[in-house]
């Protein structure tokens, strides 16, 4: 232990204090750290994963100083981050310093211009078209392609449904077309296979990767790697067929103008570059993956409180009858006026966070936190789950109350303070996205349906083990309005 590091378990060899985050909690390692870290009075819990220092921070302002700190905006070169993009650390998730800055950079400011992020008509036009599709398969007699996801007219599983129209909006701007719907389901599920094979640490076989060799399947590495393929294998295809017919004249989506950036720096015989097709394989990937299962996973959580509070569905319904009315979807135009189904999301989006310990970040040099010394290298998690539950920051985190995110009158606070998405620079990049869908798919949805649970009433206190913390498969009933 470095002298003045974080207060924590002792070590042993090999587990490191992994061995004290198994005991607290064997499945939730965001319960077991803020467990040990009540036990040790402090906010800044120093572990080891392995050998790997470890600094975890709990609470809101500890999170929110921990994530918008510059020497904390590193990422770890772990074995699942460089396996899954075949031994190089390429994209946007899992890279830092000057190569993640531009990558990033570059991107977001080329998928703005297709409307991610930011208003655009034609972007616009292609997401209500998705909510109608949406509408459409809750209101028809089930198609055999749809099997999977619609047992009877009506009846439709959940997170499952969200998954096609999350991911068409997205690639929509990608790669500038929308895909069967039951291929991008089978895709999307390969996301939920590896999220669920690890847990939110990165698992024991990040920190021991001998263990791959022991028992892939056991711990995760065989799932992420073969599941992940899955992606790059879609993904490669959609640039073939872009580089085929491709010409530097007609621009339609973020594959043009990156294959454009490159042909640029050809042109200009730049070779000391970020820029490349591998590497742009990866930056689509990175704004493909996350989609449907976040996504989804946020909405299954939503829908999962609406039918266990009835009168908070009926609420969002009254508001939208009487902002809207019936005769036309809600849009991102709307949102403004129906500040009450927004808080709701945002309370969603609080109680019940997807990435209870967000992504990982590195320490990139010697500093302090809190009077601690954190090393270079250190591996640095905020337990967004601790800071969602503060009691300093939510006074009562434990209930489901919409109400907190609006003033007296009605109106939604101006100061957002969800910190689900992270915060400071490495934010994540698909913020905005992710609550305009969301919203689109949320209000249309309950704008032209009530919502019942087709079995039992889903229990809201539980979870499914993983990278991802997700709600049980859920089963709804949607009787029209
Ligand atoms: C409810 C939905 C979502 C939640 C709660 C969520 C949460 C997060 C969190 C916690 C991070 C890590 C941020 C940090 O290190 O501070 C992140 C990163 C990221 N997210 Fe999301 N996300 C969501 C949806 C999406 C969507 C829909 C996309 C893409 C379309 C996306 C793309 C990304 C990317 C590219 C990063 C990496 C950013 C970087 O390292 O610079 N996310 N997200």
């Amino acid at each position: 232990r470095p002298k003045n590091f974080p207060p924590g378990p002792p070590r042993i060899p090999i587990l490191g204090t992994y061995w004290a985050l198994l005991k607290e909690d064997y499945n939730f390692s965001h319960k077991s750290t803020q467990i040990l870290a009540e036990r040790y009075n402090t906010d800044v819990l120093g572990i080891f994963l392995g050998s790997f220092p470890t600094v975890v921070a709990h609470g809101y302002d500890v999170c929110k100083e921990v994530l918008t700190r510059e020497e904390f905006f590193g990422r770890n070169d772990t074995i699942l981050n460089r396996g899954r993009s075949l031994g190089e650390l390429m994209g946007i998730f899992f890279v830092d310093g000057p190569y993640w800055k531009e990558q990033r950079r570059f991107s977001l400011r080329h998928l703005r211009d297709y409307g991610f992020g930011r208003r655009f008509a034609s972007t616009e036009e292609q997401m209500e078209k998705e909510v109608r599709d949406l509408i459409d398969l809750f209101a028809s007699e089930p198609k055999p392609q749809d099997k999977d996801i619609c047992r009877k007219k009506g009846q439709l599983l959940m997170p499952d449904v969200f998954y096609a129209p999350a991911l068409n909006s997205i690639l929509y701007m990608l790669v500038g077309r929308r895909f069967d719907n039951k291929e991008l389901r089978e895709i999307a599920r390969s996301t939920m296979k590896f999220a669920r094979g690890i847990d939110a640490t990165g698992g024991a076989v990040t920190f021991a990767p001998w263990l791959r060799y022991i028992a892939p399947d056991f711990f995760g590495y065989t799932p992420f790697i073969e599941e992940n393929k899955k992606f790059m294998i879609f993904m490669q295809k959609q640039l073939d067929e872009h580089k085929l017919n491709f010409t530097d004249d007609h621009h339609a989506d973020l594959v043009d103008i990156y294959l454009s950036k490159i042909e640029e720096l050809k042109r200009e015989n730049e070779t000391d570059t970020t820029f490349s097709e591998k590497q742009l394989l990866w930056v689509l990937i990175d704004y493909m993956f996350p989609a449907p299962v976040t996504i989804g996973h946020t909405l299954n959580y939503l829908w999962v409180h609406l039918l266990n509070y009835p009168e908070v569905q009926e609420k969002i319904q009254e508001e939208i009858d009487r902002v809207v009315g019936r005769s036309r979807l809600p849009n991102l135009d709307d949102r403004k006026d129906l500040p009450y189904t927004e808080a709701v999301i945002r309370e969603i989006l609080r109680k019940t966070p997807i990435n209870p310990f967000g992504i990982p970040r590195r320490c990139t040099e010697d500093t302090y936190l809190r009077g601690y010394f954190i090393p270079k290298d250190t591996v640095i998690i905020a337990n967004i789950w601790s800071a969602c539950q503060d009691v300093k920051k939510w006074k009562d985190p434990e209930n489901f109350r919409p109400e907190r995110f609006l003033d007296r009158y009605g109106n939604l606070l101006k100061k957002d303070y969800t910190i689900g998405f992270g915060a400071g620079k490495r934010l994540c990049a698909g913020e905005t996205f992710a609550r305009q869908t969301m919203f689109l798919l949320a209000s249309g949805l309950l704008q032209n349906f009530t919502f019942k649970p087709a079995d039992k009433m889903p229990d809201i206190n539980e979870r499914i083990w993983g990278i991802l913390l997700g709600a049980p498969d859920l089963w709804v009933e949607a009787i029209s309005r």
